[in-house]
């Protein structure tokens, strides 16, 4: 099982009453960009610490790279690098301290470390900020502040817990990047977020955690492909100014047709998957004599899936 850099076997880590990770199982392989995608709370952070052994669990076993993780396995925490939730770096020290701090942790020679600093801070675009303290750095530069901490002694596997969250769209792509970048000179990467579009352009695979628990995982088609709706079809209804039982029912009818919603102007008529379902459902409102506008059609997302198989949405607006 040597092309494994992670398996976790019915891990569960309660607080008190509350149970984090419920029996979660999951295997990462060498070299994919494993995405770890679930609504806040749904145990992603608390699986990762787990992963890491800095927090002790209920029952479980954790192998990285073929070997029992424990919180004294010394050689394998050299060969992982964590970026974490919240930015963890030292106020007093200045970019490059900080990044060198963090690589003496694994590296002692002083030549090969500056080496290695200078290569992070290149890696992150830092170059002109390398004399700045934290406390002057903004919310995205911080960010990569905290990935070049995480990843300067060039570990084989990288763990990343949501590194994009209130960064700024120029920012996240430029750390998406680097991630992909990050795989293809050779680490594995487990990546958790909430953000879907991100984890669907990040991602080889993708695991959806919900309550703790793995409750899907595949590739993002696969995932898409499990679900029954193949596409979500909206079209801007011009005249009638709106549209009757009549007209609805006839939509309905439609081969392939799962659901229609209608809020005037707009009808979103969700089919599962068929070869022609934008001309069946045009081809519908054509024979009731509806005249549309702007029609669009959208395949599913990962939210879909989620929505699908836990009947909630995986985040609401505002997260
Ligand atoms: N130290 C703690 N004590 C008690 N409950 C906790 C603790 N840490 C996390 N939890 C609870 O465990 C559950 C899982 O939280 P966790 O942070 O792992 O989820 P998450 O998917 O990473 O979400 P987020 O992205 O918001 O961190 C949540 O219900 C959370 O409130």
């Amino acid at each position: 099982m040597s092309d494994m850099a992670v398996v976790v076997d019915d891990l569960v880590k309660r607080y008190g009453e509350l149970v984090a990770v419920d029996g979660l199982s999951l295997e990462v392989a060498s070299g994919e960009i494993l995405g770890l995608l679930g609504p806040n709370g749904s145990g992603k952070t608390t699986a990762i610490n787990c992963i890491l052994q800095l927090l002790t669990y209920n029952r479980g076993e954790i192998r990285v790279f073929g070997e029992p993780m424990s919180a004294t396995a010394y050689e394998l925490k050299r060969r992982i690098g964590v970026v974490p939730q919240e930015v963890a770096v030292f106020e007093e020290l200045t970019v490059r301290e900080n990044i060198d701090a963090f690589c003496a942790l694994y590296v002692s020679d002083r030549a090969r470390r500056r080496e290695l600093v200078q290569e992070a801070i290149d890696f992150v675009d830092l170059g002109r900020f390398a004399r700045f303290r934290p406390k002057k750095l903004s919310g995205g530069l911080l960010r990569r502040l905290n990935i070049a901490c995480g990843i300067v002694h060039r570990p084989d596997l990288i763990i990343l817990d949501e590194p994009t969250v209130a960064v700024d769209p120029q920012s996240r792509s430029a750390i998406l990047d680097g991630i992909k970048h990050l795989n293809t000179r050779g680490a594995t990467i487990v990546y958790t977020s909430h953000y879907m579009e991100e984890v669907e352009q990040l991602c080889t695979r993708i695991i959806i955690m919900d309550r703790g628990r793995q409750i899907a995982g595949g590739t993002a088609s696969e995932l898409k492909a499990m679900i029954g709706t193949g596409e979500r079809i909206r079209v801007e209804v011009v005249s009638p100014a709106e549209l009757g039982e009549r007209e609805l029912e006839q939509v309905r009818r439609a081969e392939h047709v799962r659901t229609v919603t209608y809020e005037p102007p707009e009808l979103v008529v969700e089919c599962a998957p068929g070869a022609h379902n934008l001309a069946d459902v045009l081809a519908a409102l054509a024979a009731v004599d509806v005249t549309c506008g702007r029609v669009t059609s959208e395949p599913p997302t990962l939210n879909d899936v989620f929505l699908e198989i836990t009947g909630r949405a995986l985040r609401d607006e505002a997260a």
